[in-house]
């Protein structure tokens, strides 16, 4: 299955300015996207990044470049794999196509695949993330559009209802934890923690060797910069 992984090249990851300068921030949302595509790509996804701006590295997949807001780039990726200019259909209908955030650093090849298996079964399913966002969803319907922001998880299961569209939910903990925070770096370095064997990913290592780890001494567990 494609999967189109969204990426903002220009001052990504600015909730997290009070923990990382913006070179920081642009080193650890890469190291994100690359366990992102690790992940797509241990799924038997195909992804392909769709980024606001050029990225200087190889990332052993396509890049599209397109400077339009979040929205407008998802929709009009969209319109070209599921709509009347292009989409590679069969009598059944277009491909289904999966969208995954840059910024799920805890997704695994386990969750995305159950997040396509859904996919299959339902005109669209969707990994709500925590805070009312859509983290990932695949979509088969042509009149499918998003609307990011703010609760998109609600607004995109409106539009589905909207156009008639079978709905699946993937409840998911690792696909629901979008990294936009700092107490969300806690949750990363936690469960990479938990699964040492795997080291934790690019996004985990950059973390511990930026000098953080995890703070449980007050609370809920946090993070501290050594
Ligand atoms: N192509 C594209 N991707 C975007 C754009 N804005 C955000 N993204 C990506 O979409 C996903 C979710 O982004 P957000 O968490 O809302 O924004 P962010 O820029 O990563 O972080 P903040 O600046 O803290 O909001 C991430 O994978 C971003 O890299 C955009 O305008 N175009
Ligand atoms: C793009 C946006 O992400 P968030 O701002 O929730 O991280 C959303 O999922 O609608």
């Amino acid at each position: 299955m494609e999967v189109i992984v969204p990426f903002s090249t220009d001052r990504p990851k600015s909730r997290l300015s009070a923990v990382l300068d913006p070179d920081e921030r642009a080193a650890f949302a890469r190291a994100m996207l690359r366990d992102v595509l690790a992940a797509v790509e241990g799924a038997g996804g195909d992804p392909r990044v769709l980024a606001t701006g050029p990225v200087d590295a190889d990332l052993g997949c396509p890049v599209a470049v397109d400077g339009r807001p979040l929205t407008d780039a998802v929709n009009a990726a969209l319109d070209a794999r599921l709509g009347g200019d292009g989409g590679e259909g069969n009598a059944d209908g277009p491909e289904p196509v999966a969208v995954a955030m840059a910024d799920l650093a805890l997704a695994t090849p386990e969750a995305l695949r159950e997040l396509f298996a859904a996919g299959r079964e339902a005109d669209i399913a969707i990994a709500p993330g925590r805070g009312g966002g859509t983290n990932a969803f695949v979509a088969s319907r042509p009149e499918f559009r998003v609307d990011y922001h703010g609760a998109s998880y609600l607004d995109h299961r409106r539009i589905a209802a909207e156009i008639g569209a079978s709905v699946a939910v993937v409840d998911s903990h690792r696909l629901a934890t979008d990294v936009d925070e700092p107490a969300d770096l806690a949750e990363l370095l936690i469960h990479a923690e938990a699964d040492d064997a795997a080291d934790g990913g690019r996004a985990a290592r950059w973390l511990r060797d930026a000098g953080f780890a995890l703070d449980a001494g007050n609370g809920r567990v946090g993070v501290e910069r050594g």
